[in-house]
């Protein structure tokens, strides 16, 4: 051991950290080539309490950090070192926000493993069986677990719309659609359940400070989740909310966390800021003395308190184990220039509440972040579509650049400029591929073979054939549920007449998919030739949605089995729509358009932010309470820190109002984000575009005033 100390402060109680750096094999290592690029702080954080020499597991770690101060390219050496140091990789389990970030990160803990390892590392980093999503890995040891917890291992998994689908024929069934002043819509019931279940809340402190609106409803709201429990169980289906919440229950019985937790040496997660309670509970219950926990976050990024995330989990880590703890903060960013991070951290040090520290950088530049102020958002697309291209002359490639927005319907105007200009773009968080009418029917008659309980998906299938409406799905769907043998239930069936040509290629195909006769992923190719002549009289635009069908055969092909397709598509579907047909070849140049949800975690050299005005950030939706307000300024600071070389915000003075004509010119004027008020603006370099060219006019040179005409108008009164 050389020395004692502790790197930073988080406003927690926590040990100091011990940094060895000889005699074992992490000390060997820790002077080694592939650590040199980390500074200290980092190095502290991957080395720790790895290969203690009695084979021991290092205590709890909390790596928290602002952003873009190396936080998850830590995490990744982290869990390189480990495996370095002899960890066996099929015992390490790794949590991150998405099924994408996971897949980064197994990449990155490969080539810094190579680096040490060689050929050899490819075999052990492949063994790291274990990374995905909460929800992911939730799905994957309920299903190892079914039969000892009372589950069929084949339910299947219901996303949100299913869900809400489900909700909403409880709350038919128990009568509360009926009800003389309008009861809550299925949407808002199953963000109030999904709230209430994710937060560990009771239901009446749920609706007093989220929902007051409904709170006069919170018995029926009661029948109505009772209700819609059992209709899951019922069923055998699970929602997204179930993978936590079941996860947790089982956590709870000591024999089962002991055997679950013991699973893994070693237990990671990223993006701690943004876990809910239960996921708290989750990681205490697999580790209850935090042996062999790491845990990483930056509560200045915490965006996700709508699904219930807390930034007290982070805050809470260090106390919730005794000992206390480690906790190594970073300061510095690697990402972005000088001018841009002072802009960030100018708009992040007004926030309320806050605890980890202002970072720095040695990037220098002399750029300072652009305000660019446009007449409005057709403006704001040519604008961004030209320096889009412009850019791109100096090298800078389409994927290297960015535009983000608050909302997925923000990149509408931008959308339509960049397809004229044929400029190709992918949108992350937009409509999902697998929310499209067509792509959901064929996967509800996968699911429906998979699960011939699932009600929603069986509902959905049935109503493609023409000849039958909801009465018949209900009544056929009711028969099954009661019979011994639903196939035969389903084929003695007596349709209506109008169906008699669709219904036995119905039961023929369902029949031929509960066989398992031609495997997978031949089914889904079956699927697609049975829902062919249904897409064709249902949908009108057939061809594009069939583009569509034969993609969604590509993906599945992907995948070993049709439960795995099924599941991990409906935890982590592919969220990206192209304006292209087709999404681009992954070695093509396109430029990215997402919403600041969706880009976190990621860094673009040029980032454009559209609409960073009053009512977009903050979101109108979004100004109710000041932790509202507060979680829209933490966005703002997401996405201007993903910039690394340029940060252009764009702030358009006047949006046209919606339904009105095309031709209509209602509009509304807009001003720049509260987030950004006068006393930062020096930070800024401010423009108007288009620029007025020199000669054109008298408007050249800086803008100044030249006809005072409100002073005029109050001098009519005097
Ligand atoms: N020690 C280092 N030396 C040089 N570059 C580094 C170092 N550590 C991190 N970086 C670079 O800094 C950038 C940010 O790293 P990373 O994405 O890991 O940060 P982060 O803290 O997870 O960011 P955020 O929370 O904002 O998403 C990356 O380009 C990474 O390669």
């Amino acid at each position: 051991m050389i020395e004692a100390r502790t790197l930073g402060q988080a406003g927690a109680q926590h040990r100091p950290i011990v940094v060895d750096s000889e005699g074992d094999r992490s000390g060997k290592t820790l002077s080694a080539a592939h650590l040199e690029k980390l500074n200290e702080g980092q190095r502290a954080a991957v080395v720790h309490g790895v290969g203690l020499q009695d084979g021991g597991i290092a205590g709890p770690l909390l790596i928290i950090a602002g952003a873009g101060s190396g936080k998850t390219n830590t995490l990744a050496h982290r869990v390189a070192q480990l495996i370095i140091a002899g960890a066996d990789p099929r015992r390490i389990l790794l949590m991150t926000f998405s099924r994408r970030a996971a897949s980064e990160m197994a990449k990155r803990v490969e080539r810094i493993c190579a680096k040490v390892l060689g050929d050899k590392a490819g075999i052990l980093t492949d063994a790291l069986a274990w990374s995905g999503t909460f929800h992911g890995v939730g799905a994957r040891i309920l299903r190892e677990y079914a039969i000892e917890l009372g589950l069929d291992p084949q339910f299947t998994i219901h996303d949100r719309e299913d869900s809400a689908d489900l909700m909403n024929l409880v709350r038919h069934d128990l009568g509360f659609s009926k009800t003389e002043k309008r009861f809550p819509t299925k949407g808002t019931c199953l963000s109030i359940y999904s709230r209430t279940v994710n937060a560990q809340a009771p239901l009446d402190e749920v609706l007093r400070a989220n929902y007051p609106w409904c709170a006069a409803w919170e018995k029926e709201l009661r029948e109505l989740f009772s209700g819609y429990v059992e209709a899951k169980q019922i069923q055998n289906v699970l929602d997204y909310d179930d993978l936590l919440l079941y996860w947790a229950q089982t956590m709870g019985d000591a024999t089962f966390a002991d055997e679950i937790g013991g699973k893994w040496d070693h237990v990671l997660v990223d993006e701690y800021q943004d876990t809910n309670r239960l996921q708290a509970t989750i990681l205490t219950g697999l580790k209850p003395g935090g042996r062999g926990l790491t845990v990483v976050g930056d509560d200045a990024q915490a965006i996700y308190s709508f699904r219930a995330a807390t930034v007290r989990n982070i805050l809470d880590f260090p106390n919730e184990f005794s000992p206390v703890a480690d906790v190594i903060t970073l300061d510095r960013n690697y990402r972005s220039t000088q001018p841009i991070l002072a802009a960030a951290n100018a708009v992040i040090g007004l926030a309320k509440e806050r605890f980890t520290k202002n970072l720095w950088t040695d990037r220098a530049s002399n750029e300072r972040p652009r305000l660019v102020t446009v007449r409005d958002e057709a403006d704001q697309a040519r604008f961004v579509a030209d320096e889009v291209l412009e850019n791109r002359e100096t090298g800078m490639r389409l994927k290297d650049q960015a535009i983000l927005f608050r909302t997925s319907h923000h990149s509408g105007p931008l959308e339509v400029e960049l397809t004229r200009r044929n400029i190709p773009f992918v949108k992350f968080g937009g409509l999902k591929f697998l929310d499209s009418a067509h792509v959901k029917d064929m996967l509800a008659a996968l699911r429906f073979a998979n699960n011939m309980r699932d009600r929603v998906a069986g509902f959905r299938l049935m109503q493609l054939l023409s000849g039958v409406g909801p009465a018949t799905a209900q009544a056929a769907l009711d028969a099954a549920a009661d019979s011994a043998n639903p196939m035969e239930t389903l084929s003695r069936f007596p349709c209506p007449a109008r169906a008699q040509a669709d219904w036995p290629k119905f039961v023929a195909l369902l029949a031929a998919l509960r066989s398992g006769a031609s495997g997978w992923p031949a089914e889904i190719g079956q699927v697609r030739v049975w829902y062919d002549p249904h897409l064709e009289r249902i949908h009108e635009d057939f061809e594009m949605r069939r583009a569509d069908l034969l993609q969604l055969e590509d993906i599945a092909a992907g995948y070993p089995t049709r439960e795995r397709f099924l599941t991990e598509l409906t935890l982590d579907p592919p969220d990206a729509t192209s304006g292209q047909a087709g999404v681009p070849l992954l070695d093509e140049d396109y430029l990215i358009l997402s919403t600041i949800h969706s880009a976190k975690g990621q860094e673009w050299r040029s980032v454009f932010v559209l609409n960073t005005v009053d009512g977009c950030i903050p979101s109108d939706l979004g100004v109710g309470t000041s932790d509202e307000i507060e979680e829209e300024r933490r966005l703002l600071y997401v996405a201007m820190t993903r910039a690394r070389d340029s940060l252009n915000l764009v702030v358009p003075q006047r949006f046209f109002t919606h339904g009105q004509s095309s031709t209509g010119d209602r509009h509304v004027y807009a001003s720049r984000t509260r987030f950004i008020p006068a006393s930062l603006i020096k930070l800024f370099e401010c423009r108007a575009w288009p620029m007025v060219a020199a000669g054109a006019g008298p408007h050249v040179g800086p803008r100044q005033l030249r006809l005072d005409v409100g002073a005029r108008m109050r001098g009519m009164w005097r």
